[in-house]
């Protein structure tokens, strides 16, 4: 990387060449990308706006979780989990297995740099992506900078920014208010009343530590989900998921998990958690809601630990007004209301992109190739092994490019220096 000193703009905005790729995000996408490019000699910048890798999994996730899929499907590229990691690694291994993945690929992206718009310059056939300096870093703070390079690679992720639902009344109430993105445990809400909006993988899961802290959760499903085992006869469901899709069609495995779900679980409808009438395969695929696998929440409701409730129609200043007319006394809110894409909000490109900030097309066709040398890695609503998955394939794209071009300035220079013998 190359700083161009004559290049500082009028406003003193520092512009730096990358000579490959600019990866926008830091987390396991954008380091499985790095460590692709490295293996092919391609040098890369990354850009993070967070002080840390995986600042999704540093530093927006309880302390309870664990990877909900088995270890073989959650590894990144061209490096194992170790041998001794249990089938599902807690989010402290999978945090240390990525530290150790960046050492590994000597991969160092830039911290504290969000970048806050990208775009294309048609004329020099570069992008141009500026970020500015957050975190605590004073000297760094605030400064502006221009990346310039013939590569964008995406990775920001599914999950960048907390969904805050705008709900009647909210501002009324008088407890604390977070999204699940700021849960660490329950110990805070021991002996408290505390409204879980949203009932996926984590309001799902918040609703079981509350209950492990004697807190009094009431969980808000406001239409259905999908919950399945999160093992079926000591096998990993989302293992038999993959197994059945090698031989039959997806409408068939959604039918064979509905079984297996309904054999294990039983009729949830009794509980209060009405199915959706599409499989769980193919909502996941059409809208990106991941079915729930149930770690032990569905017999806290059995027992009423946790109570199911249906959707919110207002808040009030201690509690909370239902749908179906009853009121509610709660301490604390909690919104499992879950996360979406922050790229329309920095990439200037209507393209490739969707307005939801997800690449047009969906997997597994070609969304992870844009036009004019633009990537996205992490938008298969696949999970870590979509990502991987996505990180190879660009990553060989990118080499293939980044080759010829250096060859082309090869000759270029060369028939440059023979020209000017005469
Ligand atoms: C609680 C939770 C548990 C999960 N568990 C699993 C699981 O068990 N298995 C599985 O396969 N998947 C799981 N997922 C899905 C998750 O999407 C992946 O695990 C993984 O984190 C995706 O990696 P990523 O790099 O694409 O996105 P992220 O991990 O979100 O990383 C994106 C990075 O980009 C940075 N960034 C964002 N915007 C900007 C910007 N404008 N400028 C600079 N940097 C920016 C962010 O700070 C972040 O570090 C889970 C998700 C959540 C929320
Ligand atoms: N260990 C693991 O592997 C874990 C993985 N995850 C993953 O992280 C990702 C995010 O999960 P999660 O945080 O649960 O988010 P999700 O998007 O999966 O779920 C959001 C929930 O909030 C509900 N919701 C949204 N807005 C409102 C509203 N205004 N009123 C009432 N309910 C609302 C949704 O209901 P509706 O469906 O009706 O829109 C849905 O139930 C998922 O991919 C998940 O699999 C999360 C936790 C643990
Ligand atoms: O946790 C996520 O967001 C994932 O995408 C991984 C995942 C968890 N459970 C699933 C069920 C179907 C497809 C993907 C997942």
């Amino acid at each position: 990387m190359v700083r161009i000193p004559d290049m500082d703009d009028f406003f003193s905005r520092r512009c730096v060449w990358v000579n490959g790729p600019i990866i926008v995000g830091a987390g396991p996408s954008g380091l499985a990308v790095g460590a692709c490019l490295k293996e092919q000699g391609v040098p890369f910048e990354i850009l993070e706006r967070s002080d840390c890798i995986a600042s999704l999994w540093q530093k927006r996730t309880y302390d309870r979780l664990k990877l909900h899929l088995p270890k073989q499907f959650c590894q990144l590229p061209k490096m194992p989990f170790p041998a001794h990691y249990p089938e599902y690694p807690t989010r402290n291994q999978f945090i240390e297995y990525l530290e150790n993945y960046a050492k590994n690929f000597d991969i160092k992206p830039r911290f504290n740099q969000t970048v806050q718009s990208a775009r294309y310059d048609e004329t020099s056939g570069l992008w141009r992506v500026r970020t500015v300096g957050s975190g605590c870093d004073a000297g760094n703070r605030n400064a502006e900078i221009e990346y310039i390079g013939r590569w964008l690679v995406v990775a920001t992720g599914e999950n960048a920014e907390q969904v805050m639902p705008d709900l009647d009344g909210l501002g009324e109430f008088c407890g604390p208010v977070i999204h699940v993105g700021e849960y660490k445990s329950g110990e805070r809400y021991r002996g408290k009343k505390v409204i879980v909006v949203g009932c996926g993988n984590s309001g799902m899961e918040v609703c079981l530590d509350l209950c492990d802290n004697d807190a009094f959760p009431s969980m808000v499903v406001r239409d259905s989900v999908h919950v399945l085992p999160r093992e079926v006869l000591g096998k990993s469901t989302f293992d038999l998921a993959v197994f059945f899709m090698k031989w039959l069609p997806l409408w068939m495995v959604d039918k064979i998990m509905l079984i297996l779900a309904w054999l294990v679980l039983g009729n949830l409808e009794k509980l209060g958690i009405k199915r959706p009438s599409m499989g769980p395969l193919e909502l996941k695929n059409v809208s990106g809601r991941t079915p729930v696998l149930d770690y032990g929440a569905l017999s806290k409701i059995r027992s009423g630990d946790i109570k199911v409730v249906p959707g919110v129609k207002r808040f009030w200043s201690k509690k909370v007004e239902l749908v179906d007319g009853r009121f509610v006394d709660i301490d604390a809110v909690i919104l499992a209301t879950g996360y979406r894409s922050n790229v329309p909000q920095w990439l200037q490109e209507t393209d490739f992109f969707t307005k939801d900030g997800f690449p047009k097309g969906g997997f597994p066709n070609n969304n992870w190739k844009g036009k004019s040398g633009l990537y996205a890695v992490g938008f298969t609503r696949r999970g870590l092994s979509g990502a991987s998955s996505d990180a190879v394939k660009v990553s060989q794209d990118i080499a293939k490019g980044w080759k010829e071009e250096t060859k082309q300035t090869r000759i270029g220079a060369c028939h440059r220096r023979c020209f000017s013998q005469f």
